[in-house]
């Protein structure tokens, strides 16, 4: 049996941080999994290095099922973020390990290629509609089939998803979080004309995505929803917080813009009533913060009854270790619906040399043993942690609100 003799955490930061967790077996295989959690790194790198790993060390490498059952109810205190991201970290090296020793790539042990290849979405974005489309144009001749619009709000200095930078996003801006003003009704006329304008320009061969973050009531929701239905979306995202499932009833019952939400869920428990109940179309929680591959295929079975696809959040603040892992579980998952794809920098690229390639709008794993994804730990070692926190909102009134 491939006995676990060693396990360490390895926190870098080519650009942004990372926490990734590398497994070693007695006989020299080892495999990594991501456990990066925006603006808490440090937490889920404690649980792991204080409460984890040393009961990880002389186990089967083998018992990933075991495992994860050893860690989700050992602990007690089920759930969370920085649980379930730790528990995500472990799940995806021991995958990695199995598929390392059986001489596999990962998607083969999960039930092989069910796709040539994974349709992924990329980001444009602009202060201005006019700059956002011109993106998306560019984003187009790159070869997308899909694209994210996320345009600037009149008399409001900032927004979520519109960066300088515009090809890399990464809103943890400071040590301290930031403080941002928002304000809805400023927002929501300018979706409708941004897809207006784009579908102008760029025509219906491509599929056009927003996110609204969390920002809008249920009713607000649904009134945007309806309003962008002649520009056909691709899918309208968080447009709602969703701890209240039950609240997107009042949203579907006035639109037929396709929902997608799930990036900040990390169990099942978190989108079982919204997945049973046909209240959304994607779901988008992925494997380094919804338990890994192990929790992954329950919640994407379950959503397959319900008519309910795969669509992985892979923001540029989930690592490649994570973006390789679940390049493997779109390959195979029967219920696939589009994978995200914020690129990463050159440098954090070369910390994490990975096998998977983008051509002609996809994505695909590649052909390596396991998830095909590294970690250069010499170099890892020259980029040391550095605080960041992701920013907050106020409303003009100066009342806190969701950023
Ligand atoms: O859809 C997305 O990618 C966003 O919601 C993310 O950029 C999200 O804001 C970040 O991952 C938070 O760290
Ligand atoms: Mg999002």
């Amino acid at each position: 049996m491939p006995k676990i003799i060693d396990a360490r955490v390895i926190v870098t930061c080519p650009g942004r941080n990372f926490v990734t967790l590398k497994i070693v077996t007695e006989d020299g295989v080892h495999g990594i999994g991501d456990a990066t959690l925006n603006g808490r790194e440090l937490a889920v790198a404690a649980y792991l290095q204080e409460h984890v790993i040393p009961c990880l060390i002389g186990r089967d490498a083998h018992k990933i099922e075991d495992i994860w059952q050893f860690l989700y109810r050992g602990a007690y205190w089920r759930r969370g973020p920085v649980t379930m991201s730790a528990i995500a970290a472990v799940d995806v090296a021991l995958w990695d390990i199995k598929a390392k020793l059986a001489g596999l790539p990962l998607y083969q042990l999960l039930g092989g290629a069910s796709r040539t290849g994974v349709m992924v979405y990329g980001h444009a974005n602009g202060q201005t509609v006019d700059d956002t489309v011109a993106q998306a144009i560019k984003y187009k001749a790159m070869g997308y089939k899909a694209i994210r619009l996320q345009t600037g709000v009149p008399g409001l200095n900032s927004t979520y998803g519109v960066s300088k930078d515009k090809l890399f996003y990464e809103p943890a801006d400071a040590a301290l979080p930031t403080e941002n003003i928002w304000s809805t009704s400023r927002y929501l006329p300018t979706v409708p004309e941004l897809f207006a304008t784009a579908r102008a320009e760029l025509g219906w061969d491509v599929h056009l995505l927003h996110d609204s973050h969390h920002r809008l009531t249920p009713i607000e929701a649904a009134r945007l929803g309806k309003d962008l239905e002649p520009y056909r979306p691709f899918w309208l995202e968080d447009v709602t917080p969703a701890e209240n499932q039950e609240s997107f009833r009042w949203i579907r019952r006035h639109t037929t813009t396709p929902l997608a939400v799930g990036e900040v869920f990390n169990t099942i428990w978190d989108c079982k009533q919204l997945i049973e109940e046909q209240l959304i179309d994607f779901i988008r929680t992925t494997i380094v913060h919804g338990g890994g591959i192990t929790h992954l295929r329950r919640i994407a079975s379950l959503a397959d009854l319900y008519n309910v696809r795969t669509g992985f959040h892979g923001a540029t603040d989930l690592s490649p270790v994570c973006m390789g892992a679940a390049l493997h579980f779109d390959l195979w998952v029967p219920n696939f619906g589009i994978q995200e794809y914020m690129r990463h920098t050159p440098e954090t690229d070369e910390v994490f040399p990975h096998a998977y390639t983008f051509s002609d709008g996809e994505l695909h794993p590649g052909e390596a043993a396991g998830h095909g994804v590294e970690i250069d730990e010499d170099l890892a070692a020259k980029y040391p942690y550095r605080p960041a926190q992701l920013p907050v909102n106020r409303l003009e009134d100066g009342s806190m609100f969701n950023w």
